[in-house]
C-alpha cells in the first residue's frame, strides 16, 4: 500500500499504491503514515519524495468508506487521513509531492501537508469534495487559502473545479512544472531542497490570509454559492470553512472544517450525491442481452468524425469533437452557421489556453457528401424529421466507406427505422447529445434492435473521450430521458387546467432543486418541438381525427394548451413569449404574463373547469412520481438496464439536483409504499390518465419487501432486458 525506497542514496521514495487511483482509505492512510514516519527516522535520508502509482497520484479519500459502503466508521477515515497529513507537514526533512495523473480531494490535501509539490504537464489538480455533499476535511480549506490566497482558494473550494498544471503553477499551487518523468524532476528537486528551512513551507503555520475586501468577497461568494447550490449544504458549509481560514488561527479553523464535515458526512444529500457518483461508474458497464460488452467489446478508434447539420446540436456537437482532438468534418450548407461555429472554436481554445488555429485546423467545412467518405463515424444533426433522416441515412450508406459508424442524434425518433433505410443496420446507433452538446455531460447511446456490440462499444468510448458520462438505452419514443420527461410534462400542464400557474408550478419544481422549472425549461427549448411531434403522433392539428374533443384523445385525458400557445405564435424564448414574457425574441429574463392569465381563465371557463387551490405537495408528488413512473416502466421493459443509468440520465441531462440523487433514487428515499399509494390516490381522482396508473414494477418491489436500491439492478436482470 506505501512503499518506501531508497534512491540516489539520501533520497527516500515513497509510492503510494491503491489501484485503480490509490484512494486514501483509512488503512492506506495508516500504512503511509508509518512510512513517512520510518524514512524520517532513517537517518541516511534526508529528503522525501511522495508519488502515486500507475501513473496517478491520488485519487482522494476512499469514497467506498464515506458512503458507508464498506464497513469503516467514516470517522476513522477522516482522522487517519488528518493524522497522515499532519504528520507529513510536521516531517523534519522536506517531503516532495510528484504529482501526475490527478491529485483530488485528500490526494491534494495531502500534497498541500508536502513541503513542495512538483507536477506534470498533464496532471489536474483539485478539491471535487463539494461535488459528493461534503468538504475537503484534512485541513484543505485551511491550507489551501494559505498558499493560494483567499478568493482563489474560496473559488476552487465552494465549485469543486479542478485546474491543470499550467493554472497550478500560475496560482502557486506548485512549484515547478515538468512534460518530462515526474519522478525524476521530483528527485532533481528533492537534492535542490534537501537543506532548505521548513519553516515557509508549513502551510499550518502561515497566518491567516485576510484580504481587505473580506466581508464583500463572502457575501459574492455566499450568494453565488447559494443560487448554484439550489438547496444543497455542501457549497454554503465549504464558503464558511474557507471563510474562517481568513479570520481564525489555523488549529481553529480545522476544528470548524471537522464540525462542518461531521454534519455533512451522514446527511442524506451527501449519500445522495455519493450515489450519483458510483451510478456514473456503473452505467459503463454496459452489457447488451447476447452477452456482448464493455468487457468483452472492444470499441473501433475514431480518428475522424463527420457531423451534418451545424444546428444548436451540430456545432456543439462539432466543437466537443474538436475538442478531444478529433479531426471533424462538418457539413453545412448556412454560411451563418460555419462563422458560428468558428467562433465557438476561438472561444473554446481561448479557455483552454490554446492557439485558435489548433482547433480550427481540425475542422473541414464541406457541401459535398464525397468528402464524408474517409470519416470513421458520422454524427448525423438535422431536423427532427424522420422521413429527412431515413434518405440521409440511406444517402450515407452509399457515400461513406463500408465501416463507417452511422449516428443519429435524434432525441426520440426511431433509431430502428433509420437503420432499416441503410445497407449496414449493425453499424447504426443512436449518439442523443443534450443542448448545448459541448457543455452537457450527458451521452445517450441508443441501441437499436439491430446494433452490432461494435457500435455499441465504440460510441460509448466516444463519449467517453468527449468527457461524457454516455449511458446505453434501448430504442422507444423518446428513449429513456424524453420518454419520462412527458407525463412529468402531461402533469404540469393539467396543473395549469386545474388552476395553478406556470410560475407556481416552476417554483415548486426549482424550490426542489431543478436547474428550472417545467415551463421556464419548455420555453428555452422551444414549444414548437413537442407540438411537432405531437402533430406527427396525430395528438395535434390538421392530424387529429374530426369529433375528437379537445381534452380527450384516445379516450384519455389530454392538454391542448401548449398548442394553443403555439398556434398564438408562443415558441417561447425565441419568440419572447411563451408561458412567459421576454424582453424580446431571444430574450432571457421570464416574466409572468398577463396575456396568458387571461388565456389561462378564458380556457377554464369555456371548458367548465372551476379553478382550484392546489399546494406545492400536489405540485411535487404528481410532476415527480408520473416521471419516476414510467422510469418503471423503462426498467420492467429493459429500455434501461437499472436505476442508475435513469438516475444519471436525469442528473446530468435534466437538472435533476444531485443532491436529490435522481428520481428513481428520490422516490426510493421517499419509501416506495408511500410513492405507490400517492400514485393510488391520484389515479382514482383521474382515472382518464394512465401514466398514474403504478406500473407493475413498482407494485412488484414493493409487494417484495421495497428492495434497497442498490439491489434493483440484480433483481431486474430476471425481468425481461433489450440490455
Ligand atoms: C476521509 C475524509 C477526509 C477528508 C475529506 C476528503 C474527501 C475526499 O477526498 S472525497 C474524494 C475526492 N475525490 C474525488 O472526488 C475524485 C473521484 N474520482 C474521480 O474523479 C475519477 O475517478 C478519477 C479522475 C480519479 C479517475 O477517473 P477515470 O480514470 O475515468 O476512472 P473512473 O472514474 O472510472 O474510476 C475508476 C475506479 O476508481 C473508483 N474510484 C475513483 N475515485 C475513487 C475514490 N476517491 N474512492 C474510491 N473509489 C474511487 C471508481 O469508482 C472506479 O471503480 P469502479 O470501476 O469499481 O466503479
Amino acid at each position: 500500500m506505501a512503499q518506501y525506497s531508497r534512491v540516489r542514496g539520501s533520497v527516500a521514495l515513497l509510492r503510494l499504491t491503491n489501484p485503480p487511483v490509490n484512494a486514501l482509505s483509512a488503512a492506506v492512510s495508516r500504512d503511509l503514515e508509518r512510512a513517512v514516519r520510518s524514512a524520517c527516522a532513517d537517518s541516511a535520508v534526508r529528503v522525501l519524495v511522495l508519488r502515486g502509482h500507475g501513473g496517478t497520484f491520488c485519487g482522494g479519500a476512499d469514497i467506498r468508506e464515506l458512503a458507508g459502503l464498506v464497513d469503516v466508521p467514516f470517522r476513522v477515515g477522516v482522522s487517519s487521513l488528518v493524522a497522515l497529513v499532519d504528520a507529513v507537514e510536521a516531517a523534519e526533512k522536506p517531503v516532495v509531492a510528484a504529482i501526475e495523473g490527478v491529485a483530488l480531494g485528500g490526494g491534494l490535501e495531502l500534497a498541500l501537508g508536502c513541503h513542495f509539490r512538483i507536477a506534470h504537464g498533464q496532471a489536474r489538480l483539485g478539491l471535487p469534495e463539494v461535488t459528493l455533499g461534503l468538504l475537503p476535511a484534512a485541513g484543505g480549506t485551511q491550507r489551501l487559502p494559505r498558499l493560494v490566497g483567499f478568493p482563489a482558494a474560496l473559488e476552487l473550494v465552494a465549485t469543486g473545479r479542478d485546474v491543470s498544471a499550467e493554472e497550478a503553477l500560475a496560482l502557486g499551487l506548485v512549484d515547478h512544472v515538468t512534460d518530462g518523468d515526474v519522478e525524476e524532476a521530483a528527485v532533481e528537486f528533492a537534492r535542490r531542497v534537501a537543506d532548505e528551512p521548513l519553516a515557509s513551507r508549513r502551510l499550518s503555520t502561515r497566518p491567516p490570509p485576510r484580504p481587505a475586501d473580506l466581508d464583500t468577497l463572502l457575501q459574492v461568494a455566499l450568494e453565488r454559492a447559494q443560487r448554484r447550490a439550489r438547496g444543497a449544504l455542501a457549497p454554503v458549509a465549504c464558503v464558511q470553512a474557507v471563510r474562517a481560514a481568513a479570520t481564525l488561527p489555523f488549529t481553529q479553523g480545522l476544528q470548524l472544517e471537522q464540525e462542518l464535515m461531521a454534519a455533512l458526512l451522514p446527511s442524506n444529500q451527501a449519500r445522495a450525491m455519493q450515489y450519483c457518483f458510483f451510478a456514473q461508474r456503473i452505467v459503463g458497464k454496459w452489457s447488451l442481452p447476447g452477452g456482448a460488452n464493455w468487457r468483452n467489446s472492444p470499441a473501433r478508434a475514431v480518428s475522424r468524425a463527420a457531423v451534418i447539420g451545424l444546428g444548436t446540436m451540430g456545432r456543439g456537437i462539432a466543437v466537443s469533437l474538436v475538442r478531444a482532438g478529433i479531426p471533424v468534418v462538418a457539413m453545412e450548407t448556412d454560411e451563418k452557421q460555419l462563422r458560428v461555429v468558428t467562433a465557438m472554436l476561438e472561444r473554446e481554445a481561448a479557455k483552454q489556453r490554446r492557439s485558435p488555429d489548433s482547433y480550427l485546423q481540425l475542422v473541414q467545412f464541406t457541401l459535398e457528401r464525397r468528402d464524408l467518405g474517409d470519416a470513421d463515424l458520422v454524427v448525423e444533426a438535422v431536423f427532427e424529421d424522420l422521413a429527412l433522416k431515413k434518405r440521409l441515412f440511406a444517402e450515407l450508406s452509399s457515400s461513406c466507406r463500408p465501416d463507417t459508424l452511422l449516428c443519429s442524434n435524434t432525441s426520440a425518433l426511431d433509431v430502428d427505422a433509420l437503420a432499416a433505410a441503410t445497407r449496414r443496420p449493425e453499424l447504426v446507433v443512436g449518439m442523443h447529445f443534450f443542448a448545448p452538446a459541448h457543455v452537457m455531460k450527458l451521452l445517450e447511446v441508443v441501441c437499436g434492435a439491430r446494433s452490432s456490440p461494435v457500435a455499441v462499444a465504440t460510441a460509448m468510448q466516444l463519449g467517453k473521450r468527449l468527457g461524457k458520462v454516455s449511458v446505453a438505452v434501448a430504442n422507444c419514443p423518446g428513449f429513456a430521458g424524453n420518454r419520462m420527461l412527458k407525463p412529468y410534462v402531461e402533469q404540469a400542464s393539467f396543473l395549469l387546467e386545474e388552476g395553478a400557474t406556470p410560475q407556481q408550478v416552476d417554483a415548486v419544481l426549482e424550490d426542489f432543486g431543478f436547474a428550472m422549472g417545467v415551463f421556464r425549461m419548455s420555453d428555452l427549448s422551444g414549444l414548437d418541438v413537442g407540438w411537432r411531434v405531437r402533430e406527427e403522433a396525430g395528438l395535434a392539428g390538421p392530424t387529429v381525427p374530426p369529433g375528437e374533443s379537445a381534452r380527450r384523445r384516445h379516450g384519455c385525458r389530454y392538454s391542448p394548451l401548449a398548442d394553443l400557445l403555439c398556434e398564438h405564435g408562443r415558441l417561447g424564448q425565441k419568440t419572447g413569449r411563451g408561458w412567459y414574457l421576454y424582453e424580446g425574441p431571444g430574450g432571457r429574463a421570464a416574466t409572468p404574463d398577463p396575456w396568458l392569465h387571461d388565456f389561462l381563465d378564458q380556457y377554464r371557463r369555456r371548458h367548465g373547469l372551476r379553478p382550484r387551490r392546489i399546494d406545492q405537495q400536489e405540485v411535487l408528488e404528481r410532476c415527480l412520481y408520473a416521471l419516476a413512473n414510467e422510469g418503471f416502466r423503462i426498467l420492467e421493459e429493459g429500455v434501461a438496464a437499472g436505476p442508475e443509468d435513469i438516475d444519471t440520465i436525469y442528473v446530468l441531462g435534466y437538472g435533476w439536483p444531485a443532491h436529490r440523487g435522481g428520481p428513481m433514487y428520490h422516490v426510493a428515499a421517499v419509501g416506495l409504499p408511500a410513492v405507490l399509494s400517492r400514485l393510488e390516490h391520484f389515479r382514482r381522482l383521474h382515472p382518464d390518465v394512465p401514466q398514474l396508473r403504478p406500473s407493475a414494477l413498482l407494485r412488484h418491489l414493493v409487494a417484495e419487501g421495497s428492495p434497497p436500491i442498490s439491489r434493483w439492478r440484480e433483481l431486474l436482470k430476471g425481468l425481461r432486458s433489450q440490455l
